[in-house]
């Protein structure tokens, strides 16, 4: 079977895939915002967090250029806990993750992760030494170098070549899959398998926080369950701190401990991701009814 092409952002919605029920963008974003006029308090997200909060957002105003897309957002998880931003389309799911990572403008606000303060960090210094790892949304491996040399990449900001080397080993004993492809082109893996590659390729710096950005995207079924089984791992067996984006709503708060409602870079809505899904509102406007 040949992989699904990524749906058309501009026009896509939400709802069962019948035309007749899909609700557009603007639509949920109107309704989204009438359920929750006022967002949780800090504390509720407090609440939500299991022990001290080990990636922790305060107040953030954050962006791209002078343009503001996140107001005020807090954001509170545990060690070992995940976290999925819901929402529609232009909510500012990814900016929350970019900004994590110090892909966006600051302009107020902390973020502190592991008790340090990394929020005016690079992108190189969160990956080298704060433990933050970004794993981007699609279409990030570099097709003509063999799966091994793209698992190498990952390593770059490694002290020793020969570290990341002996981490890249570790990955090859844990997949097979990648294993048995280590020196084949990384193109001509499935799409599953390019998942996978992405995935291990953040692993090499040995993170504790993986920020995931829409892992289902453009995958098809058994590839969407064997890429969420491997994050599952990943959060249950090793113990990291995962925040992801998932359009994929059901299977975003079917995997995650925690789900957030996002709606024009506040939070609308906060819950245990099971509460959220049984919550009628989300499973209106989110879920296909
Ligand atoms: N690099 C960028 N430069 C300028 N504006 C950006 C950039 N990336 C995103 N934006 C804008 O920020 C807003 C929020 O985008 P973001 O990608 O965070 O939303 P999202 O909720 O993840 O949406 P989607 O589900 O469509 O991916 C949008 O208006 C988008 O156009």
């Amino acid at each position: 079977m040949s992989e699904q092409t990524g749906t058309d952002r501009s026009t896509r919605g939400y709802g069962s895939g019948d035309v007749s029920t899909v609700i557009s963008v603007e639509d949920v974003t109107r309704q989204a915002r009438a359920i929750a006029e006022q967002g949780p308090s800090v504390a509720e997200l407090d609440a939500l967090c299991v022990g001290e909060p080990f990636v922790e957002i305060n107040d953030l105003r954050a962006g791209y250029g002078k343009m503001q897309i996140l107001h005020d957002f807090n954001l509170r998880v545990g060690k070992g806990q995940s976290l999925c931003l819901i929402g529609p389309n232009g909510a500012g799911k990814s900016t929350v993750l970019h900004s994590v990572f110090g892909f966006t403008n600051i302009f107020s606000g902390s973020i502190v992760v592991g008790g340090t303060d990394v929020t005016r960090m690079s992108p190189q210094q969160k990956l080298r030494s704060a433990g933050i790892a970004y794993i981007l949304q699609d279409k990030s491996v570099f097709p003509g170098m063999t799966v091994e040399e793209n698992l190498l990449m990952g390593g770059f900001l490694k002290d020793k070549p020969a570290e990341a080397k002996a981490a890249a080993e570790r990955v090859f004993d844990r997949y097979d899959r990648l294993a048995a492809r280590r020196n084949k082109p990384a193109g001509v893996l499935s799409g599953g398998e390019r998942r996978l590659l992405e995935i291990s390729r953040a692993l090499v710096m040995e993170p504790d926080v993986l920020l995931v950005d829409e892992p289902s995207i453009g995958l098809e079924p058994r590839f969407i369950d064997m890429v969420f089984e491997i994050l599952n791992d990943l959060q249950r067996v090793d113990g990291k701190t995962i925040v992801m984006v998932e359009q994929n709503a059901k299977k975003g708060l079917e995997f995650a401990d925690l789900g957030y409602v996002l709606v024009s870079g506040e939070i609308a809505l906060a819950g245990r991701g099971d509460d959220l899904l049984e919550n009628p509102e989300v499973g209106r406007l989110f879920l296909g009814g």
